[in-house]
């Protein structure tokens, strides 16, 4: 038996028993001196350094935890830069500690941290606790609810309420630099029908289809393809004049007749369209896209669907 037992268990002395107690935990914790000079580290903080390509020297005592990070926000790597603020000022005592959340992603796989640095207690002013915390479930887990909250889980497009903030940025982005926006409405013919003769399910598939071919259309950044409502989509271009979203907006036409979707013999899913283009003015809200967009389409559908209408 390798330590004394006590009351029927067998323990270390104290300093053995929180030795092994330090090693034993998943967080890797390190002490630094004044200087930020490393003068202990525990298992997981070297192991983790060593699987992780830092040489011995840099992950373990003797090193200058600090003076890493310094050198590194120098560099321009910004977060090392935060950091070493915060250390800095646990360190001359202006704030009581120090909590950083930071990505560390590995080949591999995506990781993130929490870095708290704070006075090692019963010794304040002279040695100080860095310990890092993986976070990385939590921080996927707010991942996929901010994903969750911001697309329309049948199709992946964006949902209304990422639509709007986009909408807002562009419309900003476009008063600044007086480039036209144009946005494009598009809300499927006789959808009823297509639901009523071949069920919910193959509407929804129909749905899915859709929006591939919407989403294949917003390729650069400042596009965004949206679920706007049911059968409803949207089409937001930025940079674009009216003549370019008209044409796009006829090509996705083209491409969701192409799909040949029949729910009837000679009578398959299209598309009718209302497109605007505006540029951005201080003395409108971007809701004016919106109202005019719906406007264009509703001349689409009276003038016989398919088709595409400008306003
Ligand atoms: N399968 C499915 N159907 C939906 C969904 N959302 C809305 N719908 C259906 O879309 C249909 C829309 O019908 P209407 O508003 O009458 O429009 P429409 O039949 O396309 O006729 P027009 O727009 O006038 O050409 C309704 O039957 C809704 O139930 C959905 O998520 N899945």
């Amino acid at each position: 038996m390798p330590f004394p037992a006590v009351g029927g268990a067998a323990l270390p002395d104290q300093a053995a028993l929180h030795a092994l107690l330090l090693d034993s935990l998943e967080e890797q914790i390190a002490v630094i001196d004044r200087e930020g000079t490393i003068v202990y580290v525990n298992l997981a903080w070297t192991t983790f350094g060593l699987e992780n390509g830092l040489a011995s020297a840099s992950a373990g005592t003797g090193s200058n935890y600090l003076g890493v990070c310094n050198m590194s926000g120098s560099g321009g790597d910004s977060l090392a830069g935060e950091a070493a603020e915060g250390i800095r000022d646990v360190l001359a005592g202006e704030r009581a500690s120090f909590h950083f959340e930071y990505p560390c992603h590995s080949p591999a796989e995506k990781r993130w941290f929490m870095m708290r640095a704070a006075p090692l207690q019963g010794d304040p002013g002279n040695l100080f606790v860095i310990s890092h915390h993986n976070i990385t479930q939590r921080k996927l887990a707010e991942e996929q609810v901010e994903y969750l909250s911001l697309h329309d889980p049948l199709t992946g497009l964006a949902n209304r309420r990422h639509f709007n903030q986009f909408l807002n940025n562009e419309w900003r982005r476009g008063i600044r630099s007086r480039s036209p926006l144009s946005f494009v409405m598009f809300d499927l013919d006789h959808f009823k029908d297509y639901n009523d003769e071949l069920g919910h399910l193959a509407g929804d598939q129909c749905l899915v289809r859709v929006g591939q071919v919407l989403q294949a259309f917003a390729g650069r950044p400042s596009d965004l393809a949206v679920r706007y409502g049911g059968e409803e989509f949207g089409l937001l271009l930025g940079s674009t004049g009216l003549e370019a979203a008209a044409k796009i907006a006829e090509a996705v036409r083209q491409k969701i007749e192409e799909l040949d979707m029949y729910h009837r013999e000679a009578k398959r899913i299209t598309v009718s369209a209302g497109v605007v283009s505006v540029i951005p003015d201080s003395q409108q809200t971007e809701m004016l896209l919106v109202r005019e967009a719906d406007k264009a389409l509703y001349l689409a559908k009276q003038q016989g669907r398919n088709q595409v209408a400008c306003a």
